[in-house]
């Protein structure tokens, strides 16, 4: 039972007059989904927020929050929804006060329910990115990060459970913005500068 997070009540009115473009990055543990944000950042200048991330520095922050997060990220279970909207949405406005011009939300959303709420919340993603790649693929990138990454989630036993969480939890995400024809679908097995190629074609379309 995940444990009960309090809502803060957070004043998003400075993201909806920014409206800028919201983009979606949706892939299982190892797609590229950070190294492609990387080239994206690099080329359109846009806000890059890791869902992961943010939560790995609540941890790193203490808190006892964070202490919570830790287990349910060593389990390799999805941490309460509502702790990651209100913290993407805390790092969105901070992004906003400097002027961004768009943002690239990485590795979310991990539940249909998840997206909903955001959408609902904050205004609807403009386009969702989804990095396919076979399983053996991502179990053989993670383990080869896991040796520099002092990533507590990248260990065998983790990753498998990170893979069974992203099968059963967010492969629906996929189906649920395919028919919302919002969806556009990568193949992320060759290499960065392919795949980034094709990044570029859909990505240019919407930031000229
Ligand atoms: N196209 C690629 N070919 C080979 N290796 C790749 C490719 N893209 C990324 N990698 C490597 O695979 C590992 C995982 O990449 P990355 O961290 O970008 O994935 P991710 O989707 O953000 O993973 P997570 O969801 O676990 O954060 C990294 O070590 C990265 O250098
Ligand atoms: N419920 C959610 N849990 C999330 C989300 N993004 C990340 N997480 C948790 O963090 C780890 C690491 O994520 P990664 O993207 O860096 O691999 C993940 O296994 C989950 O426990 C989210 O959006 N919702
Ligand atoms: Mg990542």
């Amino acid at each position: 039972m995940a444990p009960t997070v309090e809502r803060k009540q957070i004043d998003i009115t400075p993201l909806k007059k920014a409206n800028v473009p919201i983009i979606f990055i949706v892939g299982g543990p190892g797609s590229g989904k950070g190294t492609q944000c990387e080239r994206i950042v690099k080329k359109y200048g846009l806000s890059h927020l890791s869902s992961g991330d943010l939560l790995r520095d609540e941890v790193k922050s203490g808190s006892a929050r964070g202490g919570q997060l830790t287990k349910i990220m060593e389990a390799g279970e999805l941490v309460p929804l509502e702790v990651v909207l209100d913290l993407i949405k805390e790092a969105m406005l901070k992004e906003v006060a400097k002027g961004s011009k768009g943002f690239l939300i990485d590795g979310y959303p991990r539940e249909v329910k998840q997206g909903d709420q955001f959408e609902a919340e904050i205004m609807p993603s403009r386009l969702v990115l989804y990095f396919e790649v076979a399983e053996e693929t991502l179990v053989k990138r993670c383990l080869k990060r896991a040796e520099t990454s002092g990533r507590v989630d990248d260990n065998a036993e983790t990753i498998k459970k990170r893979l069974k969480t992203f099968m059963q939890s967010t492969t629906p995400v996929v189906d649920h913005y395919a028919k919302k024809g919002k969806l556009v679908k990568i193949d992320a097995e060759g290499g960065v500068d392919e795949i980034f190629g094709v990044v570029q074609q859909h990505l240019d379309k919407i930031f000229k």
